[in-house]
């Protein structure tokens, strides 16, 4: 069985960076979302992309974005992957994804079963799927909330075709869990490495990552 991928999200620093690959993560997260405590500037961005080690995913999250917005942040970021975090429709998916030649991963929303055919419709078009909990109503940010779904809804599913992350609400003490009752073979992470709101935590990075490579679907 292979090992379980970790997407560590929301880096803002050199140190986020060297945690998250130091701790054997398969993925490192950058948001472009002004309002999140996790925004980074397409220099920022720029400069931690540079100094990755190879092999570390480097993922760029948007949220609704122009093509003029990901012409910028293309242009300037060495990046493997676009992570769709908005209401972009299939149709935005596919013309992204043609656009930049990069893999296209889009996050879908679940709160109830009524979500889940999005899936289907979803990776027609997108290379990976995101899986996370739908942002209530009144949240200023739609993903890293820190909120988790019920983990039920994915139990019994058919398979999908392409490759998904699990998301929302996971922590070091309920990641292994959260792979047992999905049988996700990837994991996303942001609020639950923090300590405090964007600001990663090294020792938490360590204690996720640990946690789920240890754990089996
Ligand atoms: O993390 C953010 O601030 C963010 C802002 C705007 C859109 C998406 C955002 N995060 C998306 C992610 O991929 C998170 O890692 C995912 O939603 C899980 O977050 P959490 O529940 O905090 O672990």
């Amino acid at each position: 069985m292979t090992d379980i991928r970790v997407k560590i999200c929301g880096l803002s620093t050199p140190q986020d960076v060297a945690a998250a690959a130091a701790a054997g993560a398969a993925y490192a997260g950058f948001v472009f979302f002004p309002k999140s405590p996790r925004n980074v500037s397409i220099e920022q961005a720029a400069a931690l992309a540079v100094e990755a080690p190879v092999g570390l995913c480097k993922v760029a999250l948007t949220v609704n974005a122009t093509d003029a917005e990901l012409d910028a942040i293309t242009a300037a970021v060495p990046l493997d992957m676009l992570q769709l975090h908005g209401k972009e429709s299939p149709e935005r998916v596919a013309e992204v994804r043609a656009r930049y030649g990069l893999p296209v991963m889009k996050a879908v929303g679940i709160a109830d079963a009524s979500d889940l055919p999005q899936i289907a419709e979803y990776e027609q078009v997108a290379d990976q799927l995101l899986i996370d909990a739908k942002p209530p109503k009144e949240a200023e940010l739609p993903g890293g909330n820190g909120l988790a779904f019920d983990w039920r809804l994915l139990a019994g599913r058919k398979y999908w075709q392409k490759p998904w992350m699990l998301a929302g609400g996971l922590t070091p003490d309920n990641v292994a869990e959260a792979i047992r009752m999905t049988g996700a073979r990837q994991v996303d992470v942001s609020s639950g490495v923090e300590s405090a709101p964007g600001e990663k935590d090294a020792a938490l990075i360590e204690s996720f990552t640990k946690a789920a490579h240890a754990a089996r679907g």
